[in-house]
């Protein structure tokens, strides 16, 4: 391949950018270097910037660029929000006021954002969810398209996974010291996330799937029993009625989020670009 053919490929691949750099952006990073068909890495973002670069020159043998979350979407044409949730906005509002893609993880921040779909709308952009933590949102939307009667989910999670919610801290929950499961939560999931906003995307990905937040039911209880994410989820439709349940093994430096989610906007990311679309 000659330098000119060489740049044009370049020119066709999608470029990528990963704001933030925790349990989710260092293996999504990983793979982007590693290589997937059609994107090409441009930049990432983090909080601290040094230690980004300290990471990426130790595990990946070169630093990416590193910049301010406003300005990945000057950079990319898909950027893949996995920062802090309260920090959803900052970064996707670029994004998608120059119609370009944001693959957003946290979710339930959506709910307090609700300009950025009239947004996408508006520009062309788009806002991907992946299923993350979660199975089987193909089916919910596809029963969606029908008549969906009921959509419950039941949230185990081990109770260091729980720790920092601000509903934690409300019940003034000792999670150090939980003999018995202890339920935190019932309700809609619509007015879940405010009092756990970084341990519940899923109900909201769910809701949003296909019969509403606030139809979708849910329960969390911090289990001592369990040592996965656990989330069982019912369906009742006039096209078919499932019962779903999925454990994801919590992320050592990150126990609040499970392994699958990473693997999971890999697996969105695949899909942009991909030649056959498997479950779309
Ligand atoms: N949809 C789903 O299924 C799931 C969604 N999530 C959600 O995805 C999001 C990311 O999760 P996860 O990777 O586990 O979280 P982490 O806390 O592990 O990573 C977030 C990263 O963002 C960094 N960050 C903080 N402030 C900024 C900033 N101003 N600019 C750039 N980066 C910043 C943090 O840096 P530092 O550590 O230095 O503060 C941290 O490295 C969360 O909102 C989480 O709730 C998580 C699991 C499942
Ligand atoms: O891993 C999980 O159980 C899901 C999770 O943290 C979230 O939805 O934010």
């Amino acid at each position: 391949m000659d330098s000119s053919e060489a740049e044009r490929m370049r020119g066709e691949r999608l470029r990528v950018a990963v704001g933030g750099f925790g349990a989710i952006g260092k293996p999504v990073v990983r793979a982007l270097h590693e290589g997937i068909d059609g994107l090409e890495l441009t930049a990432v973002s983090a909080r601290d910037t040094g230690r980004a670069e300290t990471w990426m020159t130790r595990e990946l043998g070169r630093a990416y660029p590193a910049m301010p979350l406003a300005r990945l979407g000057e950079v990319a044409d898909v950027v893949v929000e996995c920062a802090p949730p309260q920090l959803l906005g900052e970064l996707a509002r670029p994004v998608l006021e120059a119609g370009k893609v944001v693959v957003a993880l946290s979710v339930g921040a959506l709910l307090s954002n609700p300009d950025l779909v009239p947004l996408a709308a508006r520009t062309g952009g788009r806002i991907l969810v992946p299923s993350g933590a979660l199975l089987g949102l193909d089916a919910v939307q596809a029963a969606a398209q029908g008549e969906i009667e009921s959509v419950t989910i039941v949230t185990r999670k081990p109770p260091e996974s729980l720790r920092g919610a601000p509903a934690i801290e409300a019940m003034g929950l000792d999670l150090d010291t939980l003999r018995e499961p202890v339920r935190c939560f019932a309700g809609p999931a619509s007015e879940a996330i405010s009092s756990f906003p970084a341990n519940l995307n899923v109900a909201v990905a769910l809701g949003l799937a296909g019969f509403g937040t606030e139809r979708t039911m849910l329960e969390v209880w911090a289990d001592p029993g369990v040592s996965r994410n656990t989330h069982r989820i019912s369906v009742t439709s006039d096209s078919s009625n499932f019962t779903m349940q999925i454990e994801g093994i919590p992320i050592e430096e990150n126990p609040r989020t499970g392994r699958l989610t990473p693997l999971s906007v890999i697996s969105t990311l695949k899909r942009l670009t991909a030649p056959l679309v498997i479950g779309a």
